[in-house]
């Protein structure tokens, strides 16, 4: 039997979409590994189920590469707030995560809004192994963290291309100061409203976009005393609008674009662990 998927991006974040509305499967954490594998499976960055939802418009189910689950996806919010909107034929949908419910607005120039809820900025909800000000983490490079649902460590940079993104990441990933591992971000400020941005995503490596990380960054940034709180975040596969209001909700803006349609047949039985199928930066 095949199951269809549709493959979506945002700024190149890019992601399987499975509907398990009709209840008729759900999908285990080996089969999501399947899926995001690119040498052996349709290849993305998070495997995503649509699952129905009696409160909101419908639950969103995230899975990394590795198989591990995830709080929040910023970018694979909007790709569903785009199919739920389309389907609906409104411009505006809630979605119910396990982080809480993201309500997601089209504008008038397409590009999707999502109201990602304010950061969490006590230690314990990053979460950290130990208390700490989560303004400046007592590591080398002194990152900040924040979470938006999911853990995210920023370090602010001067020069974004002498980082070895591909050494750093994993290492501070699994660093045991984040329990949970964390997404790694590494910011350059260009200037108060402009943040040029690359993040290590937890379970899945180097990524084009990250949406959540975005998010995290600017409100890093702004605690610092380093940006506005609204600022471009400029990412390798384009730009994302992060705005942090004044009552402390997080907005961030960005486009949804579907790549195409298809059908696979997902194995039954879990699959032997692969390697991430991710080459990382040098
Ligand atoms: N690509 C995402 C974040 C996906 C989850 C992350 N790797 C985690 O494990 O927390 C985004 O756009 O926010």
């Amino acid at each position: 039997m095949s199951t269809a998927f549709v493959k979506m991006h945002g700024c190149g974040n890019d992601f399987v979409i499975l509907d398990e509305r009709a209840g008729s499967r759900a999908l285990s954490p080996e089969q999501a590994a399947f899926l995001a594998n690119r040498h052996t499976g349709i290849g993305c960055d998070q495997v995503i189920a649509i699952q129905p939802c009696s409160t909101a418009d419908a639950f969103m189910r995230i899975w990394n590469p590795d198989g591990s689950e995830a709080g929040a996806c910023g970018n694979a919010t909007r790709c569903v707030a785009d199919i739920l909107m389309r389907e609906a034929g409104r411009e505006a949908v809630t979605i119910r995560t396990v982080s809480g419910d993201l309500h997601a607005i089209r504008g008038a120039d397409g590009l999707i809004t999502v109201d990602m809820g304010p950061p969490r900025l006590d230690w314990a909800d990053v979460p950290l192994a130990e208390p700490m000000d989560t303004l400046r983490l007592g590591l080398p490079g002194e990152p900040a963290a924040a979470s938006m649902g999911n853990p995210h460590a920023t370090f602010f940079v001067p020069d974004l291309d002498a980082v070895p993104i591909g050494r750093l990441g994993p290492e501070m990933e699994h660093h045991p100061i984040f329990p949970q591992r964390a997404n790694i971000g590494f910011a350059h400020i260009i200037n108060p409203e402009t943040i040029r941005l690359k993040v290590w995503e937890r379970g899945a490596g180097l990524t084009l976009a990250c949406g959540s990380g975005a998010c995290a960054t600017l409100v890093n940034a702004h605690r610092r005393g380093l940006a506005q709180r609204r600022a471009q975040v400029i990412v390798d596969g384009g730009t994302l609008t992060i705005a942090w209001r004044d009552d402390g909700h997080v907005l961030m803006t960005g486009p949804a674009v579907t790549a195409f349609h298809g059908e696979i047949a997902l194995p039954k039985v879990p699959l032997a662990k692969v390697p991430l199928a991710k080459v990382p930066a040098a």
